[in-house]
């Protein structure tokens, strides 16, 4: 035992592990650098680059660390690049370890809900502010534990290191066991030094998931619960001071039912009920509509996946103002068209103008970069909202409008809080502000999604069933929400919908699609009450009947 301490302190040892950390922190540096410019390469849209990483990849991952190290040595000298052993060992480790990282990262940015990217591009948000605003903070929360691991496994693959006669623990431990005969408690001495080694890269790994834990309680709380633990009893008051009471379930059920009664929305504004249940306004609205400029305008739209055209020759005209409910069955085209309409998606032929502008192309018709669309989609004006919400899930509900606000439109943090609380309260979830995306029931977070797609007042706003994905109950609170921002800030407003009571009340037109082309479209009452195409009549029994 005595001999096993005086090891565990032995200047000689404790120098090796001095070595063995230079080494993996060297590799580790490396390998990550060189493992971001490799995801890099694999995610870009240039295959050539994706085709030399892979090809890295594959050589330096196949092939075993010792003989990388015995190269980096012993080869590389006779191409005149002479090492010394611990820059050689380093750079083998590095080389080593960075495909492995390059696939961590790459998996936790694909990884990141593409959603959350069709968001951002439909804010106006360029791809660099995406990668750092919206997927990177999610990717980095995801890959910690993966990075954990593999700076553990460098720690012990610097072991190898010996190879080369760098004086790490490993080749310390054993020069030192060959020259005493006193093998175990040298090696017990020196496997405990490197379970320490690891522990220590394990307790930071736990520190760092904890740090970037979105469901950390606030420190008022943690230091509530810290004395609850500590002072069983007494630790009540201390809670009770700290602002937190401990809730029972019958706590939460009452809780619950606090919120129900306090988030019900306001109720819609009169003005919706005379603008669209009396004919008579109706009719005033279309004749003040008709005199508005163009707001969108497609012509000859075609568009095909691989040999299937989901886009037929779609032409529609929307004016300032005016609300285009698009109906059909599923799989006529809707959600290709309105991701069409704001460049989410690119298309075969036809053009698309919004505010009078090619989203996407120059006058000439020439493509411009996913950099110069996002500038165009936000100056334009064009709003998304997402059958699926599309939330950025890291973020509270006022950062994910305030967020966009300061990012694309260049709001000052307080501007940009403000208006984020305003429409918190106008779609009635000013109470649920600083809640994430996750705490969020469905039909909240549409109610946020359409604050968001509002806040920088667009002059249009495209709406991708956004109802669907909500149970029955929730559906009746995002439509209220739609139907008064409709009225309240005179937005020309497509949506693909299938509630054709909502239709009917909210819209001046419907367009009826089938097949990628639009067979019909009119005054809504026309076309809900009278429709002339047996297709569209057919669907609409259909719908009636469900
Ligand atoms: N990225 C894609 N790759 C290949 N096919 C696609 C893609 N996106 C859509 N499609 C196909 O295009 C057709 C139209 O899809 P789209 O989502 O526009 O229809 P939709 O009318 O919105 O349907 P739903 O009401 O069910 O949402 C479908 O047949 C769909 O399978």
């Amino acid at each position: 035992m005595d001999l096993f301490v005086h090891y565990l302190s032995m200047p000689y040892l404790v120098e090796g592990v001095g070595y063995t950390l230079l080494i993996t922190v060297l590799g580790l540096l490396g390998g990550f650098a060189m493992g971001l410019v490799l995801a890099w390469m694999q995610l870009s849209r240039f295959r050539a680059l994706a085709i030399v990483a892979r090809g890295y990849s594959i050589i330096f991952r196949g092939t075993p660390l010792i003989l990388q190290m015995v190269f980096c040595y012993n080869a590389l000298p006779l191409i005149g690049i002479k090492l010394t052993a611990i820059s050689a060992a380093s750079l083998a480790l590095a080389l080593n370890e960075a495909p492995f990282i390059a696939e961590i990262l790459r998996a936790n940015v694909i990884g990141v809900d593409r959603g959350q990217v069709s968001a951002g591009q439909a804010l106006g948000m360029t791809p660099a502010a995406i990668m750092r605003r919206i997927v990177a903070p999610q990717a980095i929360r995801s890959m910690v534990p993966a990075l954990g691991n593999e700076t553990i496994s460098a720690l012990k693959n610097s072991s190898l290191a010996s190879v080369v006669a760098v004086q790490e623990l490993t080749l310390r431990s054993t020069q030192l066991a060959s020259a005493t005969f006193d093998f175990f408690s040298i090696f017990f001495a020196s496997g405990l030094m490197y379970l320490v080694l690891t522990g220590a890269v394990a307790v930071i790994q736990i520190v760092i998931e904890l740090l970037l834990d979105l469901d950390r309680p606030p420190p008022k709380e943690q230091f509530a619960r810290f004395m609850r633990a500590l002072l069983p009893g007494r630790g009540e008051s201390a809670l009770a001071t700290a602002g937190a009471a401990p809730q029972t379930p019958a706590d939460v059920a009452e809780e619950i039912l606090e919120e129900i009664e306090t988030d019900p929305l306001p109720p819609a504004s009169p003005k919706v009920v005379n603008l669209h249940v009396r004919g008579i306004d109706r009719e005033a609205r279309a004749r003040r509509l008709a005199g508005n400029a163009v707001a969108v305008e497609v012509t000859g739209l075609r568009k095909s996946y691989g040999p299937q055209a989901v886009l037929a020759g779609v032409d529609l005209t929307v004016r300032a103002g005016e609300i285009v409910a698009m109906l059909g069955p599923s799989g006529s085209g809707k959600s290709t068209l309105l991701r069409c309409i704001n460049r989410l998606e690119g298309w075969d032929e036809g053009a698309i103008r919004v505010g009078g502008r090619f989203l996407g192309t120059d006058e000439a018709g020439r493509a411009l970069s996913p950099r110069d669309v996002a500038q165009m989609r936000a100056g334009v004006g064009v709003g998304m909202v997402f059958q699926q919400f599309n939330l950025f899930g890291h973020l509270t509900a006022r950062e994910n409008i305030a967020g966009p606000l300061r990012w694309v439109q260049g709001l000052s943090r307080l501007n940009a809080d403000r208006r984020a609380q305003e429409l918190l309260e106008r779609v009635g979830l000013a109470h649920r502000a600083d809640a994430l995306p996750r705490h969020l029931s469905g039909g909240q977070q549409q109610r946020v999604a359409i604050a968001r797609a509002v806040a920088p007042g667009p002059s249009v706003l495209l709406l991708d069933e956004p109802t669907s994905a909500l149970d029955p109950e929730l559906v009746n609170e995002v439509l209220e929400v739609i139907q008064r921002l409709a009225v309240e800030e005179g937005l020309a407003m497509v949506i693909s919908t299938h509630q054709l009571r909502f239709a009917g009340e909210v819209a001046d037109r419907v367009v009826f699609l089938s097949g990628g082309r639009i067979v019909e479209e009119g005054p809504a009452d026309q076309v809900l009450n009278t429709p002339r195409h047996p297709l569209t009549a057919r669907f609409l029994s259909k719908m009636s009947a469900e």
